[in-house]
């Protein structure tokens, strides 16, 4: 399209070659091109272009010009490259767009305000009690990867949260559907960034597509199960008083009321996006919070301090101490500045729309690269290290409002902001009461790698633990 090359004549960007565009750019190893996309990124003035293959990206990784993106409507279709979610997502809140999209959201954003998702405080404490206990068969023991251990947890809370379902992945019970739905993330991930994967008559040959294939039935198998037992025992409207429901069950509540609000099938599709969207997320930033108070002992004895001030070290963390955790707060948002669990998100405009004094002509791919913002050095006093001082009241109010979005912004933002939080505190709370942590090295030794979200390049979270008390 004419319109397209000649936006992209007119923006900074990498040496372009036929065919593959930018795109050699990632003929190297997978682990290395999460790194060499954020340093092309910080190396062009925004916005650059980006060709990978024939497609057209325009970047932006200035807090100021992406307001635009976030709170018009003219970008609040979700790019083509979802369609590779679609395959397990369909056109659940992430990975869809248009109507459907916004009346979904709209009648499930209530879910998941604070007063509703604090229901599962106490299931998201019990499952963290059994990590703590799991943990101390690890006390002054050489480095382990707490991922592991974190990430068996989160998936018990998420598991009886969203659909009232005991999984006991702590107990040992490990089973298939957690396997497939991170091969399910990396098949995402490849294809994503290799465009000549990207070809669905040559993809259709692939090893990779019958390895999707095999995800995408475990997975859908997995949640089309639990949503037959639940329709069996699913107690009708007139029962609002009952103290404990799980989002599956709220979501057929809504379909009671409303007849058309999803089939089955687009049930299921919810119910795969809001795992993956509230498991990963939260075991990363738990992963990487414990971690960077490892390596940084004086910023742990402060969240330690903040603890026994506010709950103490032996009596359980309670709803009314959530709001209370201020020092913490401000460790997690750097954590989640530094690494912010998805790294970029990518937009179609659905008109041609005037963007930073561009002209940007519809159906464009517009990038955000939450990465690159984060470590502006225009906006950050420290923008490579662990500082949690980067929120402190005076250091947030001289920030642009857009230099911080971890969980993106405005009409297609996270709308699991508040059980996030919730889950990170109760489960660093409730770790830390218990244990001192620590771990080797500093942040500038350790590098980053993307496989759908960020981890540390090797993908383990090393860490030692002693008793506290
Ligand atoms: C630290 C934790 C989390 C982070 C950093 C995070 C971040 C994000 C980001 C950046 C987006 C925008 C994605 C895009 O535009 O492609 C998003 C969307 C979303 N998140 Fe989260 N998230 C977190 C936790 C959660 C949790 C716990 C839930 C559910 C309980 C959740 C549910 C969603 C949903 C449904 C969307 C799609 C919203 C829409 O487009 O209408 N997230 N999140």
């Amino acid at each position: 399209k004419k319109s397209t090359s000649d936006l992209a004549d007119k923006l900074p960007g990498p040496k372009t070659y036929p065919i593959f565009g930018n795109a050699l750019m990632f003929w190297c190893k997978d682990e290395d091109i999460f790194q060499k996309i954020t340093d092309c990124i910080e190396k062009y003035a925004s916005p650059m272009r980006f060709w990978n293959g024939t497609k057209l990206y325009i970047i932006f990784s200035k807090a100021n010009q992406v307001e635009k993106i976030f709170a018009s409507t003219a970008f609040s279709t979700k790019d083509d490259i979802y369609k590779f979610i679609k395959y397990y997502n369909g056109e659940g809140l992430i990975s869809g767009s248009g109507p459907k999209w916004k009346k979904d959201r709209r009648l499930m954003s209530p879910l998941f305000l604070k007063r509703n998702i604090l229901q599962y405080f106490p299931v998201i404490l019990k499952h963290t009690k059994i990590l703590v206990n799991i943990l101390e068969e690890k006390i002054n023991l050489p480095t382990f990867d707490i991922e592991f251990y974190i990430c068996k947890a989160g998936t018990d809370f998420v598991n009886e949260s969203l659909l009232g379902l005991k999984s006991n992945n702590q107990g040992g019970k490990n089973d298939e559907f957690l396997i497939q739905i991170r091969r399910a993330y990396e098949l995402i991930h490849k294809r994503i960034i290799k465009p000549w994967l990207q070809i669905d008559s040559l993809y259709g040959y692939s090893y990779s597509y019958l390895k999707q294939k095999e995800a995408q039935d475990v997975i859908h198998g997995f949640f089309y199960k639990v949503l037959i037992e639940t329709k069996k025992s699913h107690r009708h409207l007139g029962q609002k008083d009952i103290s404990f429901r799980t989002i599956l069950e709220q979501l057929l509540d809504i379909r009671d009321e409303i007849a058309d609000f999803a089939t089955d099938e687009e049930i299921i599709h919810h119910l795969v996006t809001l795992y993956s969207a509230s498991e990963h997320t939260v075991t990363n930033t738990c992963s990487f919070t414990l971690v960077l108070l490892g390596m940084y002992p004086d910023y742990q004895q402060k969240v330690a301090e903040e603890i026994r001030n506010v709950v103490g070290f032996t009596d359980d963390i309670q709803e009314q101490h959530l709001d209370k955790l201020d020092y913490l707060e401000m460790v997690i948002k750097e954590v989640l500045r530094l690494f912010p669990i998805v790294p970029f998100i990518v937009r179609q405009a659905n008109q041609e729309t005037e963007l930073d004094k561009l002209s940007i002509p519809n159906v464009s791919s517009v990038m955000v690269s939450i990465y690159n913002i984060h470590r502006d050095p225009s906006q950050w006093e420290k923008p490579n290290n662990f500082y949690p001082e980067h929120f402190l009241p005076q250091a947030i109010k001289n920030r642009h409002p857009y230099a911080y979005v971890p969980f993106s912004a405005g009409l297609r933002g996270c709308i699991g902001k508040p059980f996030a939080y919730m889950a990170i505190k109760i489960l660093l709370v409730s770790v830390l009461q218990k244990y001192i942590i620590e771990a080797d090295g500093n942040l500038q030794e350790r590098k980053l790698t993307a496989d759908f979200s960020v981890k540390f390049k090797d993908k383990i979270f090393p860490l030692r633990i002693k008793n506290r008390v």
